[in-house]
């Protein structure tokens, strides 16, 4: 097999479709570099010091592991003196986190989730990183939340690094899906799955059981027929799996089909969902949807959804296309 590495990919990309531009392919290997320390980080464990939670709170008042801030601290000091960024705006801090000193003003917005499936970290379950790319709007002088404020479907790259058995980077900058395995030993991402896509049936499901008594009738009614199998209404066995970490539960959907939920419940009407718009929903809509996939709230198309704030959180149901047909439709019902 011919080795390609991420740069090499970049630039030919850059050659064939002219859809990427020097500064952004700059900045995904900024970003791709990034994800390879944080790679090192979790590799380490206890060994590293890096385990174990922290005092502190996010603010989604979320008790913060070592492992959020280190990532965190990585992906801003990289990209602070590495991409060609205006602004940051990262799960795990209140507001966004310009780039001082910078002229001319760099013409991107970067956004993340630098460390997902936190729960997973002390026990050795893959767990992963989640970006998104956005064009500054045109004109702005000082960053802004505002700013940010854009529907999914202006992102201009989206990916995600899975910590796992293998590090495996996974990218869209809107030409479909790709995904690069770290190659531990030259310390290069080489080129491994081109052209990722997600079947449009599947037997297998995704979504946290222990919820089920807060879910709403849509909800309940889609899983209990998933769950009837060959004997209910859909005719067919359902399969399950539920990993804690929605990096890791994509992969396996990019890879091998499947539906993965994340609804909104009847326990705290303020909050729709636990995952966010802009550090989760949304990179994870733009590439299932490169990759031939849907997603969508319930009730409309992720990627359309306009932000009202930056760590809105939505419900989110996404993946193989019939599945997510399926439950959307229940809902409209
Ligand atoms: O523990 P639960 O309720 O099953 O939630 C798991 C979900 O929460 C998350 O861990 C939230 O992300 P963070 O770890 O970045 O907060 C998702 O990765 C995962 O799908
Ligand atoms: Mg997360
Ligand atoms: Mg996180």
């Amino acid at each position: 097999m011919k080795r390609i590495s991420l740069t090499q990919y970049l630039v030919e990309e850059q050659r064939k479709h002219n859809s990427i531009p020097a500064e952004l392919r700059l900045l995904i290997e900024v970003v791709a570099r990034s994800c390879k320390t944080i790679s090192h980080s979790v590799g380490k464990g206890a060994l590293g010091d890096v385990l174990g939670a922290l005092e502190t709170e996010n603010v989604q008042g979320e008790v913060q592991k070592k492992l959020d801030v280190i990532s965190n601290e990585i992906l801003l000091e990289a990209n602070e003196w590495g991409g060609h960024l205006a602004a940051m705006a990262s799960e795990e801090m209140e507001t966004i986190h310009r780039i001082p000193n910078r002229y001319p003003m760099g013409e991107y917005l970067l956004v993340f989730d630098p460390l997902d499936g936190s729960s997973n970290i002390d026990v050795n379950v893959s767990i992963g990183t989640i970006f998104s790319v956005l064009k500054a709007p045109e004109g702005m002088k000082d960053p802004s939340e505002q700013d940010f404020l854009q529907p999914g479907s202006k992102q201009v790259a989206a990916g995600y690094a899975v910590y796992g058995p293998q590090t495996q980077l996974v990218l869209t900058t809107g030409n479909g899906v790709n995904c690069f395995t770290l190659d531990r030993e030259m310390g290069s991402w080489v080129l491994t799955q081109r052209g990722m896509q997600i079947p449009a049936a599947t037997k297998e499901f995704a979504i946290n059981m222990s919820n089920s008594r807060h879910w709403h009738a849509p909800v309940t009614r889609y899983i209990d027929e998933l769950l009837a199998g060959d004997t209910g209404p859909r005719g067919k066995n359902f399969n399950m799996r539920w990993i804690a970490s929605m990096v890791a539960d994509v992969h396996r959907i990019l890879n091998r089909g499947g539906v993965f939920m994340y609804p909104a419940d009847s326990r705290d009407p303020s909050q729709p969902g636990k995952l966010r718009l802009m550090y989760e929903a949304n990179p994870m809509a733009f590439i299932v949807e490169q990759a031939g996939g849907a997603a969508t709230d319930g009730k409309q198309r992720i990627l359309d959804i306009q932000p009202a704030k930056l760590h809105q959180r939505v419900p989110v149901f996404l993946g193989s296309r019939d599945e997510v047909a399926v439950v959307t439709g229940y809902h409209a019902e």
